[in-house]
């Protein structure tokens, strides 16, 4: 066996999300498989027990696949730092920046870098299902890529394109993503599968068979949209799933929606526990009244730190403090709450004014912090990761939280990952509640968001098996992409 590449008509189209059904499917046969995205654009990272850091994404296919995560799984991650410069992580550790100018001669090493761990990675894996990234239709792209096509072609690997149809233009997507490529790439593409399908598959089949004509490739499955699975989103706070489902819960959470934003995801269990509702925002008056309010982290401390102060949300935040309603900072939101900052690593900006709402001082490191540090609050164990070049010292009155401090309504920590921790969330939660003076308990009986995580993922591999051909899959997995292409659509149908 050997693998298999999961591209998409676009971005969001549920390439992360697929690939980790498919490992979850194919784990639940008894096949050792790893998830594998050569090169991930992402502020949402996870710390691996070998302290390589990776994309969440892939450290969710990974558990999808029920393998340890490993840097292996995502030998290249660009953070998007300020506006044109990516932080390059290489194999889980800083690898220097890349301009947005240096792109096409930056990427020579990296694409090295990717394919030197691929070939390394499916010796120790049965299969290994690779994620592209983007499009492979960005052709202007396709000389120097290592993502896409580019992984495909250097190890001959069959390529599924899903597509969005909830985003529209669906079968047009699908059709064009064909044509735009040369022979030898199409030669690669083995299937479509459809994506976010919601109503009656029967109005959809005459275009999925003109499809299957126009392409000469098969459809190889249809899957629903699926309501409530919204895992380790890849992109920033605006893609965060449960956004779409919005329960009118009594506890009201703002969460301040960063330019950038990192490790957003620490507020996903938030969105699911009972009696919360969780609401992105960057308007004032939310920032103001909301019952709690969530700094999360951030790639640019400073500039984001500017950006608050830009948009009045500074002024926001200091008013409810003086009422006395609560404030987590998460890592950069927690650096903004000091009352000095001293980066020369990050922005370069020396020392600048913090909010003043913690008596704390944060200095940059050159050295990265990478760990996943465990600690207790009020009893609660909490298990942890962590990723910053920035440190808080107290310097006057505050309560220890976690790593971090808290005075009166102001809470602050450089860890992340956190509120995953079912026992300290729902007491912290209970506690800042109180706070903001509303009557919230944990719901008896509710679900941990380990818990729901899994349900989520078997949720997609129960997909994966009722709507995909996986007869069709196994094959491709199994033989590449010649013969499957060699032999007609649905054979089995
Ligand atoms: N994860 C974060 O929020 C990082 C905070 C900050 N950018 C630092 O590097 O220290």
């Amino acid at each position: 066996m050997n693998g298999l590449l999961i591209a998409g008509t676009t971005s969001d189209a549920g390439k992360s999300l697929v690939t980790a059904g498919v490992c979850r499917w194919l784990a639940r046969q008894g096949v050792r498989v790893a998830p594998f995205k050569a090169q991930n654009m992402s502020n949402n990272s996870m710390v691996c027990a070998d302290g390589a850091e990776i994309g969440r994404a892939q450290w969710l296919q990974a558990r999808a696949a029920g393998v340890e995560p490993e840097a292996a799984m995502n030998p290249v991650l660009l953070k998007p730092g300020s506006d044109h410069r990516s932080h390059v992580i290489a194999l889980g550790k800083p690898f220097g920046t890349l301009e947005a100018g240096e792109y096409a001669t930056g990427r020579a090493g990296l694409a090295r870098i990717a394919f030197d761990t691929f070939a390394e990675l499916r010796t120790r894996f049965d299969v290994v299902v690779c994620e592209g990234a983007g499009s492979p239709a960005e052709i202007n792209l396709r000389a120097g890529d290592y993502v896409n096509m580019g992984l495909a072609r250097r190890f001959d690997l069959p390529v599924l394109v899903v597509g969005d149809i909830d985003r529209g233009g669906v079968l047009a997507a699908m059709y064009g993503t064909q044509a735009l490529l040369d022979k030898e790439d199409q030669a690669l593409i083995a299937g479509w599968i459809v994506n976010k399908f919601r109503g009656d598959v029967g109005l959809l089949r005459p275009g999925l068979d003109r499809i299957e004509e126009l392409t000469g490739r098969p459809v190889l499955g249809v899957l629903p949209w699926l309501d409530g699975v919204w895992i380790d989103s890849e992109d920033a706070l605006a893609a965060a799933g449960w956004t779409r489902e919005q329960r009118g819960g009594t506890l009201k959470v703002a969460v301040v929606r960063f330019p950038r934003a990192s490790n957003a995801t620490d507020v996903d269990a938030l969105a699911a526990e009972p009696g919360v509702t969780v609401q992105l925002t960057a308007e004032p008056d939310v920032v103001r009244t909301s019952d709690i309010v969530v700094l999360p982290g951030s790639r640019a401390t400073v500039d984001d730190l500017g950006w608050l102060r830009s948009r009045g949300l500074a002024e926001a935040l200091s008013r409810r403090v003086g009422e006395g309603r609560p404030v987590l900072g998460i890592c950069g939101g927690y650096q903004m709450l000091a009352r000095e900052i001293r980066d020369d690593v990050e922005s370069g900006a020396g020392a600048v004014r913090g909010l003043g709402l913690l008596p704390t001082t944060v200095s940059f490191s050159p050295e990265k912090v990478l760990g996943r540090p465990v600690g207790a609050w009020r009893g609660h164990e909490v298990e942890a990761y962590e990723i910053h070049h920035g440190s808080a010292v107290a310097q006057g009155e505050a309560e220890p939280f976690l790593d971090g401090w808290r005075a009166g309504p102001v809470w602050g920590t450089t860890w992340h990952g956190t509120l995953d921790n079912d026992g300290f969330r729902r007491a912290w939660l209970a506690e800042a509640a109180a706070q903001a003076g509303v009557a919230w308990s944990p719901s008896p009986g509710a679900p941990g968001f380990a818990a729901l995580r899994e349900s989520m993922l078997d949720r997609l591999a129960d997909a994966v098996e009722e709507h995909l051909d996986t007869r069709a899959l196994m094959r491709l997995i199994e033989s590449g992409v010649t013969r499957a292409n060699g032999e007609p659509a649905h054979p089995d149908r």
